[in-house]
């Protein structure tokens, strides 16, 4: 599990370094994210899912495992077993199954309303029960979160957030 953990923190601040490339941004942040993530609190669960009961199948309904919501953390990495359940919910509203192929991760994050913090739900279908395991990194409690000035644009990406700690 210990091997497990470090390689989903390794991976976690791979993404987070490849999203801070993506935008071009300053090294700075990258050597900050990396003092936020062996500072911060990283969060490692698992979570099981129940089968939807009998009576519910009776009905031929699904069964809500998760209500819908989204993380508030700064990047979550989840993978889970080969039963399907993760929805995330579309800018128009729409929910929408993912399929995740096995051996594959979905990320989550945020990022000033550039990248889209998806509402998503676990629902649960079929006789199987679902497991899932999640990686959720926070930043360091003393930590002032503020939208690097670099991704924010006037025009097309106004501050969406104050500075807070
Ligand atoms: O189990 C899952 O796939 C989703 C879990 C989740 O969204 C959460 O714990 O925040
Ligand atoms: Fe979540």
């Amino acid at each position: 599990m210990n091997s497990m953990s470090a390689k989903l923190l390794e991976l976690n601040y791979m993404i987070l370094k490849m999203i801070q490339e993506g935008y071009d941004l300053p090294k700075h942040y990258i050597t900050e994210t990396e003092d936020m993530l062996t500072k911060g609190t990283v969060h490692f669960r698992l979570m099981k899912y129940k089968a939807p009961s009998n009576e519910n199948k009776k009905e031929g309904g699904d069964e809500n495992g998760l209500v819908a919501h989204t993380d508030k953390n700064t990047l979550t990495i989840l993978f889970q077993n080969d039963v399907q359940g993760l929805e995330v919910q579309t800018k128009s509203g729409k929910w929408i199954q993912l399929e995740i192929p096995h051996n594959a991760y979905v990320v989550i994050a945020w990022s000033n309303g550039r990248l889209h913090a998806a509402n998503h739900r676990v629902t649960m279908k079929g006789d199987k029960e679902r497991y899932s395991v999640g990686v959720f990194t926070m930043p360091k409690d003393e930590a002032k979160i503020e939208v690097p000035p670099e991704l924010v644009d006037a025009n097309t990406h106004p501050l969406r957030y104050k500075p807070f700690t």
